[in-house]
């Protein structure tokens, strides 16, 4: 069977609406080279340090490469796509140059291009993101591995967003909580909270490649308390949240944010990620306004993400 790329040069700060936007014209998956990523000393996927100037890498902005199956007519799709990808602008995101290329890529070397890119992790002091496909003997005591086959929703768990939500998941996870994961995607933020000790984790996704891909990926980890669900945000959900997550794009969390409230406990935290650093201030504006005390900021390149928490019974 024979694949088609389509390469899409655009911006750091677009790399995740432009993916999305891949997705959403039928891309099986996605393929990110940034710069951004690249800006300092960096981690190898065998978890050594690697000097950017050592290796060839994405030198200026950044190329997400989507991979479409010979059934997509992509050649249709393309003046749309492009569209598409210009009008980020309108929404705040810089589209960069915005050039869409087309290339014929064999199943085979799909499949390569995959397994070249993506190996064991060890994202955090306690989980490692393994490909379905590889072995992997862990390397030290409580380490929680992680099994994924990316390719169809967003989340190999490399991304630097979803590495700040599983960094801050670490911090706050103590066992025995309710998690609600918004935008779960490859579900492997679902999967991180059962293996640190949550009791039951609602996954949502608004788009069903997810959430089959979600669901795919739990049978690939000894997990058993996920259920996962095509779902808008928060809307109609009625239960009572230790934790809320959601990575997702900013202008996704602005209208997230005032659904939160209703379904966290008293002293429930929420955990967003996905927002890039010039949106920061209007994001922890929003969680203030919505009467949510911001605890943490973290940072990870351009990225930033937050956890804010709700007032005690007695405090609000
Ligand atoms: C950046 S990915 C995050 C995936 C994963 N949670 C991670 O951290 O790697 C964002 C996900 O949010 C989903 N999403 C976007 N808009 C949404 C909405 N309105 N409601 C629920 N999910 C949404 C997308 O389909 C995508 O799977």
């Amino acid at each position: 069977m024979q694949w088609i790329s389509v390469t899409v040069d655009t911006t750091t700060e677009a790399v995740e609406a432009v993916s999305n936007l891949l997705m959403e014209t039928g891309a099986e998956g996605v393929k990110i080279d940034d710069a951004a990523d690249f800006a300092h000393e960096t981690i190898s996927d065998t978890g050594v340090w690697l000097d950017p100037d050592s290796f060839k890498h994405q030198e200026n902005g950044a190329q997400v490469t989507a991979y479409f199956s010979e059934q997509v007519n992509v050649p249709e799709l393309l003046p749309e796509l492009t569209h598409r990808v210009h009008q980020l602008s309108e929404f705040g995101l810089d589209p960069g140059a915005g050039t869409v290329k087309m290339a014929a890529v064999d199943e085979k070397d799909w499949a390569n291009t995959w397994k070249k890119y993506y190996h064991p992790v060890r994202l955090s002091r306690y989980l490692t993101i393994v490909p379905s496909w590889e072995d992997y003997q862990v390397e030290q005591q409580n380490e929680q591995v992680i099994r994924l086959d990316p390719g169809q929703a967003f989340g190999t768990g490399t991304h630097p967003t979803t590495q700040l939500m599983l960094g801050a998941l670490e911090t706050l996870m103590r066992g025995g909580e309710e998690v609600i994961d918004v935008g779960t995607g490859s579900g492997v933020l679902a999967i991180a909270a059962e293996l640190l000790g949550a009791d039951h984790i609602l996954a949502t996704d608004v788009d069903q490649v997810a959430v089959d891909n979600a669901q795919s990926n739990l049978a690939l980890n000894p997990v058993t308390h996920i259920d996962v669900i095509a779902n808008d945000l928060l809307t109609g959900i009625e239960a009572q949240a230790d934790l809320v997550l959601a990575n997702i794009l900013a202008e996704v969390l602005l209208p997230l944010i005032p659904q939160v409230p209703a379904v966290l406990k008293p002293k429930g935290q929420l955990v967003l990620s996905g927002i890039y650093y010039d949106k920061a201030d209007v994001i922890k504006q929003a969680l203030i306004d919505n009467g949510l005390a911001v605890t943490q900021m973290r940072t990870l390149g351009d990225w930033v993400a937050y956890v804010a928490q709700r007032p005690g019974a007695d405090e609000s």
